[in-house]
């Protein structure tokens, strides 16, 4: 019997803040940059890095849905890829924009597939369809994408099954799939550390099907996506979103430029460093990313951004960078709420020892010492556990930026002076590498490239 539901009870809504990333097609989601320096990347015509950037743009955007015109956008990928975890995310992001997105699980091979997804969609109020004893994903598919083009979703996403290239029969089951859905894009979605398979792999689902976007999934690992240059290549297809972790909201839309920087081992942080250098005062600066790279966040630290945020407006922008941080703190429309809250926590921090400011450790600050904080502001001792809450929300993002290496002045060009072929072939997927004719081809790439020189501008300038 085939199962579909409309009226997702669950009222768990998972706040999602798109990130600014700057894949062509998702444009409103950009945030304006301001003009670069000249030691930052785009003036210094950092050649490797301008490389990567273009192995990563296959030259033509894919397919773009338009709301309120149906569309139908099938997942395909190997087993345990991320699919239909991607799925949700992917609906669930169209779904903030105000679409009306439908999912569809045609994935009859993985016991649990539909439960997941079914658990999934109903968190995020998705309507679905699926079938526990159909066994057909053709006739799942099909009776499913008819059934949401008659309610007029927008987009209708089809998950299907895991499967690799030797799979001979699961890939044409895929095609059949395809072929009955017909498709307006195919998603490829790639495991972040895939490797040297990727290539292969990619092709075969480009030859069965027409892939025309690849998502790279689990980039909060250690993993840093290098096959993503693989897919891209195989595919002929860009990369549109990278998926951040394992809840609905952890999901980016591509941005090139800090991926890149991923790859070559310079983090990502090239976007939230130009956040830091706008909102951050100058003789801040230091002494916020030292204190960044320890991890250590204390409410002394809060205290002074909240400082920093009522003079000089959102340093959620800065906050904004990093991974699976949302814009609570402030959110747009509210700010002179926001700004009220944050005023009646510094009061409740006023009221705090320099021990409990400078700890990291939020136990410190046990009943009776809430109830003295909360006496010693005028404020409730819920109130002061919910600027606590808040600190433990911010304290969590801040860890994540932990061993973050910032370049002092003079480190950069000796950064870049070791930088050389052979660290290129590491950063390179074997595929890649071959097809540019191994080390030796490498090696003349890089000086045709003028390598020390704009390897230097690839670091941000250096000492020159
Ligand atoms: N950390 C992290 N985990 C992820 C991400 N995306 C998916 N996962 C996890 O990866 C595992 C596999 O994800 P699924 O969505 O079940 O993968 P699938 O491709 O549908 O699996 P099959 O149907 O068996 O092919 C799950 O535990 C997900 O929670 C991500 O971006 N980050």
């Amino acid at each position: 019997m085939l199962e579909r539901d409309h009226s997702c009870s669950s009222s768990i809504r998972c706040p999602i803040q798109a990130r600014p990333r700057h894949a062509e097609q998702y444009q409103e989601d950009r945030q304006p940059r301001r003009p670069r320096r000249r030691s930052q990347q785009a003036q210094d015509h950092p050649a490797i890095f301008n490389e990567l950037c273009k192995m990563l743009d296959p030259g033509k955007p894919s397919f773009t849905p338009k709301k309120g015109k149906t569309s139908v956008v099938m997942f395909v990928g190997l087993q345990g890829s991320g699919k239909t975890t991607t799925c949700t995310k992917y609906a669930y992001y169209h779904q903030k924009k105000g679409w009306r997105p439908a999912l569809v699980c045609a994935d009859t091979f993985r016991a649990g597939a539909f439960d997941q997804l079914k658990q999934n969609a109903t968190k995020a109020k998705i309507p679905f369809y699926g079938s526990y004893t159909e066994s057909d994903p053709v006739k799942i598919a099909v009776e499913g994408v008819e059934t949401f083009k008659k309610e007029n979703c927008d987009l209708i996403i089809v998950d299907t099954s895991g499967r690799h290239k030797q799979e001979a029969a699961l890939f044409e089951e895929m095609r059949q799939v395809s072929e009955a859905t017909k498709p307006d894009l195919v998603i490829f979605v790639m495991d972040s550390s895939i490797g040297q398979a990727a290539f292969d792999q990619a092709q075969a689902f480009k030859q069965s099907v027409s892939v025309g976007a690849v998502i790279v999934t689990k980039m909060d690992g250690h993993a840093k996506g290098g096959g993503a240059l693989s897919a891209v290549a195989a595919t002929k297809s860009p990369v549109i979103f990278i998926g951040t972790g394992e809840h609905m909201d952890e999901f980016e839309v591509f941005d090139v430029k800090p991926f890149v920087s991923r790859l070559l081992g310079m983090g990502d942080w090239s976007g939230f460093m130009d956040k830091i250098h706008e909102v951050v005062p100058m003789d801040q600066q230091p002494e916020l990313l030292q204190k960044l790279s320890e991890g250590n966040f204390t409410l002394r630290i809060m205290y002074e951004q909240f400082q920093n945020i009522l003079k000089m407006g959102p340093i959620n922008q800065v906050f904004s960078m990093l991974p699976g941080f949302s814009a609570e703190l402030m959110p747009k429309g509210r700010e002179k709420e926001s700004s009220a809250k944050i005023k009646r926590y510094m009061t409740m921090m006023d009221s705090m020892t320099n021990e409990e400011l400078d700890s990291t450790n939020p136990k410190l600050m046990n009943e009776s010492r809430m109830m003295r904080i909360a006496r010693g502001s005028g404020r409730q001792v819920r109130e002061v556990m919910e600027m606590l809450e808040e600190y433990k929300r911010l304290a969590k993002i801040w860890s994540k930026m932990k061993g973050l290496k910032i370049p002092k002045k003079g480190e950069m060009s000796a950064l870049s002076r070791n930088m050389n072929a052979q660290h290129m072939s590491k950063v390179l997927p074997p595929q890649m590498l071959k097809q540019i004719g191994g080390m030796g081809g490498l090696q003349n790439l890089m000086k045709q490239m003028g390598s020390t020189k704009d390897m230097m501008g690839m670091f941000g300038g250096g000492d020159k």
